[in-house]
């Protein structure tokens, strides 16, 4: 999706933001320089930005963070969430020019540039979040440099590209391999974690709690599952719309059926809705950022919450579900606008919530569920030797 020039030379280059629905927003080039396309969203953390670029869930969209300084810690080597940024594009208004922090290696713009990431800054954020939280999430073009051109030109070109309803997008992100995260100290369990665009914090949150994690690629059978001999399963967030994710939901409805225990995040628990029977739909323009309130529904707890999720699951949440698995029900919700943000199973062990409880960036206050997974596999170990 992206043309670019590598090199961040140019920064001064005039830029223009085209959305789908004709408006349009000037700035400057920031990161590379060229076009890009994608589905503009906005971000709310005030930090993390580096988590938020490198987040394989931000394939194929362009990020548009609603804090006004961005860039002004740099990047380090530390906090990348995968191998490279996904981002398809970046809006920022007003980029650091001087970054400092003592883990800085070198600047945002730079790193940007080096990727080949196409971004504008100079943008009235407030403006254009605004706009989407109007009227949705929409497809959108940066242009920089020689991609300049009449402003209704760049309009049909965005309205030609993809947008992300239908978008399958787990196998360009996922790894095409598998591989192990051992266990930090004493190894407890094993888990066959399905990568449909896995964050690198979540089998690290598993490591520090005794569990081999193998991270099997989006495209793993039930037989590569079971191979690994799992004492859980668990299916990660991804890009794209999960009703195309059909063959995950299918895997799924396997390890169900076995009865192993389960726990999805983001993707993984829309894929979790549709393998009972739930449907999931687009939100107008849908959660990100690091201080969503969702409230679980098991002990009455709020706690504040990573986001990013454009879909959600389509369940009731005042009553419990009957559904080939048995029955089933809403254990989180979003304290903003009611979302799904959590499903339960009563009588198989499976759970699933649709925020970020690895919390990379983000406040620690979900990382429990890291700990009930954990006493699931326990629980049914336990129950297998009493057997
Ligand atoms: N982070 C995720 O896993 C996102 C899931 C899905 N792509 C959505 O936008 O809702």
């Amino acid at each position: 999706m992206t043309t670019s020039t590598r090199g961040s030379a140019a920064k001064a280059a005039p830029a223009v933001l085209v959305l789908e629905d004709g408006r349009v927003f000037r700035g400057r080039a920031y990161g590379a320089v060229g076009e890009t396309f994608g589905e503009a969203v906005f971000s709310t953390g005030m930090t993390g930005y580096q988590e938020t670029l490198t987040d394989p869930s931000y394939h194929r969209q362009v990020v548009v963070m609603t804090a006004p300084h961005v860039g002004n810690t740099g990047v380090n080597d530390e906090d990348p969430e995968s191998g490279r940024i996904w981002v398809s594009g970046y809006v920022v208004r007003d980029p650091a020019r001087l970054p400092s922090n003592w883990r800085s290696r070198r600047g945002l713009d730079e790193e940007l540039a080096d990727q080949g990431v196409v971004g504008i800054s100079g943008v009235d954020t407030r403006a254009l979040t605004r706009h989407l939280r109007e009227s949705g999430a929409m497809r959108v073009g940066i242009f920089s440099g020689e991609a300049v051109a009449d402003d209704a030109a760049l309009l049909s070109r965005v309205r030609e590209a993809p947008g992300m309803t239908g978008a399958d997008l787990s196998q360009e992100v996922a790894t095409k391999e598998a591989y192990v995260v051992p266990a930090i100290g004493q190894k407890r369990f094993t888990v066959a974690a399905v990568d449909l665009g896995i964050k690198g914090m979540t089998p690290h949150r598993m490591a520090e709690r005794g569990i081999e994690v193998h991270v099997l690629p989006a495209t793993a059978t039930v037989e590569d599952v079971y191979a690994v001999e799992p004492d859980g399963v668990f299916f990660s967030n991804g890009p794209g719309d999960p009703s195309t994710a059909d063959h995950p939901v299918s895997v799924m409805r396997a390890v169900l059926e076995r009865g192993t225990p389960l726990f999805g995040i983001c993707f993984g628990n829309q894929i979790l809705g549709r393998a009972l029977g739930f449907g999931t739909f687009k939100l107008k323009y849908g959660h990100r950022g690091i201080n969503q309130p969702v409230q679980d529904r098991t002990t009455g707890k709020v706690e504040v919450t990573a986001h990013n999720h454009g879909f959600a699951v389509d369940a009731p949440l005042d009553k419990v579900s009957d559904t080939p698995f048995g029955r089933a029900e809403v254990s989180h919700v979003c304290l903003n606008d009611q979302v799904v943000e959590g499903l339960r199973l009563l009588d198989k062990p499976a759970f699933s919530v649709q925020y970020h409880p690895e919390a990379a960036a983000g406040p620690h206050d979900a990382a429990y569920l890291f700990d009930r997974f954990t006493s699931l596999m326990n629980t049914v170990l336990m129950e297998g030797q009493r057997a």
